[in-house]
């Protein structure tokens, strides 16, 4: 039965390690919220032995990626990936996956995401505890969240079952964010991000100009080149809208916990990506430090 409590936190032995897939599914399917506030958490978290709160230096990182539609959180989430080794876990993806397929919620994932709004969190919550799971029995540990959490609820149930290290909340203007989306490219076959705007905005007023160069499709990619159906001016917009209601929230959420990293994009990948392993305390010479 599910009580109402605060989480503790204690690391683990590795005998009483639940998968955090199953945690993070189990959570959500014995809760019910009452408010944004009280989680009731269910009994099985109550115990001393928490799931998957083992000490930074005994894994790999386990960080967040936050920022607004277009901000590039897929591109430096992916990246920070392959430098670190850990998997990129994007959301949004495990979403158009299953709407591509032919399961029994593509047409109504399809729906949802073309008018821009988000998946239900039970939804959402069972696609990625799948990944996870698939993660660990292949052996992956450690994570970067990219597009999860979205929401306050998404936040607590996370909380609930595994240490968050670090939250990178990306940062860039408006103005910026809609050209970068309208000008995303995709190629089909090796899933590949690119971008065909030219964002050169003036600065004014005190606000600092912001130029970010196209990001051109290498030749074998330019024939399969498509569009996100979800990458429109409208449901852009809506997105946005979206995203300051339900997923702001959430940087406070964890701004409150001492673990947001905010971080105002310069420029294009060639002046960001030094900037924000700068940020992060990393450089090429020493990866271990990204995991303290
Ligand atoms: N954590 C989530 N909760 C609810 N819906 C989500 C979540 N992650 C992804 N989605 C759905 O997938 C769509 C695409 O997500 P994503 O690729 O992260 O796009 P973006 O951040 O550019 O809006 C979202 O608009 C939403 O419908």
């Amino acid at each position: 039965m599910a009580v109402l409590l605060r989480i503790p936190k204690t690391s683990t032995t590795s005998s009483s390690i639940k998968s955090l897939s199953s945690c993070i599914s189990r959570s959500f399917s014995s809760t019910a919220l009452n408010s944004e506030t009280d989680l009731k958490v269910p009994s099985f978290l109550s115990h001393n032995s928490l799931p998957l709160r083992q000490e930074p230096k005994d894994r790999n990182v386990q960080w967040v990626f936050l920022g607004c539609p277009g901000v590039g959180k897929g591109t430096y989430a992916s990246r920070l990936s392959n430098f670190l080794g850990v998997p990129h876990i994007a959301t949004g993806d495990l979403v158009r996956e299953e709407l591509n397929s032919s399961g029994p919620l593509a047409s109504q994932l399809k729906e949802i995401v073309n008018r821009g709004k988000l998946v239900s969190d039970e939804i959402i919550i069972s696609l990625l505890s799948k990944r996870l799971e698939a993660g660990e029995s292949k052996g992956e540990s450690g994570f970067i969240l990219d597009g999860f959490p979205r929401t306050i609820r998404q936040a607590e149930i996370l909380e609930g079952v595994t240490d968050v290290d670090l939250v990178v909340n990306l940062k860039l203007q408006e103005e910026a964010l809609l050209a970068k989306c309208l000008g995303r490219r995709i190629c089909s076959q090796c899933g590949g991000n690119y971008n065909v705007a030219c964002i050169d905005i003036k600065g004014e007023n005190g606000k600092p100009g912001i130029y970010m160069a196209p990001l051109p499709a290498p030749a074998q990619c330019v024939p399969n080149l498509i569009q996100r159906a979800d990458d429109t001016e409208e449901v852009v917009k809506e997105r946005l809208r979206i995203y300051n209601e339900m997923s702001q929230p959430v940087e406070e959420f964890y701004r409150s916990r001492g673990k947001l990293l905010e971080f105002d994009l310069p420029g294009g990948i060639p002046e960001s990506w030094p900037k924000l392993l700068e940020a992060l305390n990393l450089d090429h010479e020493d990866k271990c430090s990204a995991a303290a």
